[in-house]
């Protein structure tokens, strides 16, 4: 009893450091006015917890590593402290290399971080100079825009490794001149992140093949320097970390309760998942399918096409939404699906409607299921860089609500060798297509918006699906989940499960059934879904990835040379474009309502209403972040940080289970 009450006024006395904490503002964390001025232009006030723990430390000149869940702010909180250290500097540099380099493991994160620090750096008036290089460019160019060295490289470890080959940058240089490393989700990824946390940083790194990349590099930074790394990892890697690039460094990482890992995905995600058939119906179906159909994953992602289509055709997710796939295929399969159709009004079915003596003004009515009119867009390692980076903005701006993009969670080496198998089978043609390797939208790419993401197929991991989950409810949004998972995917699913900690008792963690599409609103939409699914057929599949990537590539050479004339304008082209060769009828693109099942109506309507009530309304704009929720919706309540050697506690600490109100409760009910 007495350790009972210990803890609970224990527990009161951190509840009410919390709130202390939660009202610092960036001012007394030391940050400069200007930065400051900058963040309030942003719409951004007051830090996140972990913004409000490492930037203090970053200031100071330590070490840190910081493992925070996503959509935390981990960005500004190591670019803001960096930016202030770099202000005094620049008057006095004369480096001969970069003073700071932030490595991140994608183009697409690469381009984001610049943006970040290039903005701040304007908004704050300074004369900082900051580049990004990617493996891609040539030599020369890597020369030009190293020629007088910025203050600031954003890059990829390959890059890095590409430049120090090459001369473009000299080793001795970067000796002398770097003094702040940061890196920034590459060393994070690796499969079943959460059962080998104790695999060595050696491992984390092969995996991702960063290991000789990284190493490259090593071996150049000064003793001097301060690194910083951000993203997961655990204090048992540090050991490691420390010979390689580490100096004695602060780690601020989630509180762990008991043996099970504390809230990984952000509370204001809820997350659901859909079994496509546990009854008899779906063995019956696949034993008939599969004689049809020798392929029978053919089978698996055509009826999965059924349930996607009801979720959104019936508006049981709130827009807008990324779905994830992983092929490159099976996106322009979906995609395709969306637009196109086949022409039910044929004269049998014609006939067999008026059979049934069905309304003849519902005639044009049940075309609307041949012609889904969902447009969306296919983001993926094939297209080219301007147009990835278009695509990107143009989906945060609002200007589609469906984005369709490849998971980079398979290691890239695999990708690459999978999608090149495919390839060299169709046509030499398509076998010259090249994979970008520095592709990847799924970590930490700062989707805006975005409410609902998808798993059409499965992720290949625990962390893989943290990753993909985390593109929504980022900073203080709401969000939710919506995973597919065919029997197939039954064991990774309870291997994520299982690496989540699940447990039904708490909010976040947990992957509730999806409760709003019932078995009749499946049903209903079933046999024309499958009709029009089987009109996209491989070919059609083939050709329209041939025809995108086409498109894409002349997008890419207008955005180019319009980028140089207008650096900031990038609202030139539409990528949700369509391709099927049909076009698709505007006047049949609602779902006549005696179609609809009541259930699922009344599921709708609900949906509509929390979107109301949450002021979304897909126009792609949001109102700022401060007050739209409770403090414990922050993604980021919880942290804590721990000094080199005495164990130092800087950070916040959240205990159990957060205070529940209801009103998480309530959110359950509504997607
Ligand atoms: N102090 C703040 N207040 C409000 N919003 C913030 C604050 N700091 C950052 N944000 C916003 O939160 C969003 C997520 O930030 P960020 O991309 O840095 O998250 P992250 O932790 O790096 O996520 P990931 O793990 O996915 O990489 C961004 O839109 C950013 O502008």
């Amino acid at each position: 009893m007495a350790t009972a009450t210990g803890k609970l006024s224990h527990e009161n006395e951190d509840q009410e450091k919390e709130e202390q904490d939660d009202d610092q503002t960036f001012e007394e964390l030391g940050l400069d006015p200007r930065l400051i001025r900058a963040l309030t232009k942003k719409g951004i006030d007051n830090p996140t917890p972990i913004q409000r723990v490492a930037i203090p430390l970053i200031l100071a000149g330590k070490d840190v590593v910081a493992r925070a869940k996503t959509g935390s702010g981990k960005t500004f909180a190591y670019v803001l402290p960096l930016l202030q250290k770099l202000f005094s500097d620049s008057a006095s540099n004369k480096n001969l290399a970069p003073t700071a380099f932030i490595l991140v493991p994608t183009r697409e994160l690469s381009q984001q971080v610049y943006s970040e620090a290039l903005s701040l750096i304007e908004l704050c008036r300074v004369q900082l100079k900051v580049v990004q290089l990617m493996s891609t460019m040539s030599a020369s160019d890597l020369k030009t825009a190293l020629a007088a060295p910025p203050d600031i490289l954003v890059s990829t470890p390959a890059c890095i490794k590409t430049c120090l080959s090459k001369g473009v940058l000299n080793p001795t240089s970067v000796q002398n001149s770097l003094s702040i490393l940061v890196l920034d989700e590459v060393q994070i990824q690796y499969d079943h992140e959460f059962q080998h946390l104790n695999s060595s940083l050696a491992d984390l790194l092969l995996s991702y093949g960063y290991e000789d990349d990284l190493k490259a590099l090593t071996a150049h930074i000064p003793r001097r320097c301060q690194c910083l790394l951000m993203s997961a990892t655990s204090s048992a890697d540090v050991e490691k970390l420390k010979k390689l690039i580490l100096h004695n460094p602060y780690i601020l990482t989630l509180p762990e309760v008991g043996d099970v890992k504390d809230d990984i995905i952000p509370q204001n995600v809820q997350q659901f998942w859909v079994l496509k058939n546990g009854h008899n119906y779906y063995v019956m179906v696949v034993v008939v399918i599969a004689l049809c159909y020798p392929e029978r994953r053919l089978f698996r992602a055509r009826d999965k096409l059924v349930y996607i289509l009801a979720l959104l055709k019936l508006e049981l997710v709130q827009k807008k939404v990324l779905i994830f796939t992983n092929t490159i295929d099976m996106g322009f399969r979906l995609k395709l699906f969306f637009e196109q159709g086949v022409d039910v009004l044929k004269p049998k079915w014609i006939a067999l409607y008026s059979f049934c003596n069905g309304p003849k003004d519902k005639l044009t009515g049940l075309a609307v299921f041949v012609r889904f009119g969902i447009k969306s867009a296919v983001l993926n390692s094939e297209l080219p860089q301007n147009s990835r980076l278009h695509i990107l903005e143009e989906f945060n701006a609002g200007l589609f609500d469906y984005l369709i993009a490849t998971d980079d969670s398979q290691s890239k080496k695999e990708q690459a060798d999978v999608e090149s198998h495919v390839e060299q089978k169709k046509s030499r043609k398509h076998a010259k297509r090249k994979l970008d390797s520095e592709f990847g939208v799924v970590r930490g790419i700062d989707f805006k918006n975005v409410h609902t993401v998808i798993n059409f197929d499965m992720p290949q991991s625990g962390a893989g699906y943290i990753h993909r989950i985390g593109r929504t409810g980022r900073a203080y949004n709401t969000g939710a989940s919506v995973s597919l998972v065919s029997p197939e995917e039954m064991e990774i699913f309870e291997e994520i499960k299982s690496a989540l900690g699940e447990d039904e008792t708490r909010d976040s963690n947990f992957i509730a059934p999806f409760p709003l599409l019932t078995k009749n609103a499946v049903e209903s939409l079933r046999y024309r879904a499958e009709d029009v699914a089987r009109s996209v057929t491989k070919i059609a599949v083939r050709e329209s990835r041939a025809q995108d990537l086409r498109n894409e590539i002349l997008n890419s050479e207008k955005l180019k040379a319009h980028f140089q004339d207008n650096p900031r304008d990038l609202d030139l082209l539409k990528h949700d474009k369509v391709l099927s060769k049909k076009a698709p009828a505007p006047h049949l693109r609602d779902v006549p309502e005696y179609l609809l099942d009541p259930t699922t109506q009344e599921a709708s309507k609900v949906i509509k209403l929390a979107r109301a009530a949450m002021g979304n309304t897909n126009s792609g704009h949001r109102k700022g972040f401060k007050g739209k929720f409770r403090k414990n919706s922050n993604p980021l309540k919880s942290f804590s940080a721990e000094a080199p050697k005495r164990g130092f506690k800087g950070g916040m600490k959240r205990k159990g289970k957060d205070k529940d109100d209801g009103h998480t409760n309530k959110k359950k009910q509504s997607v």
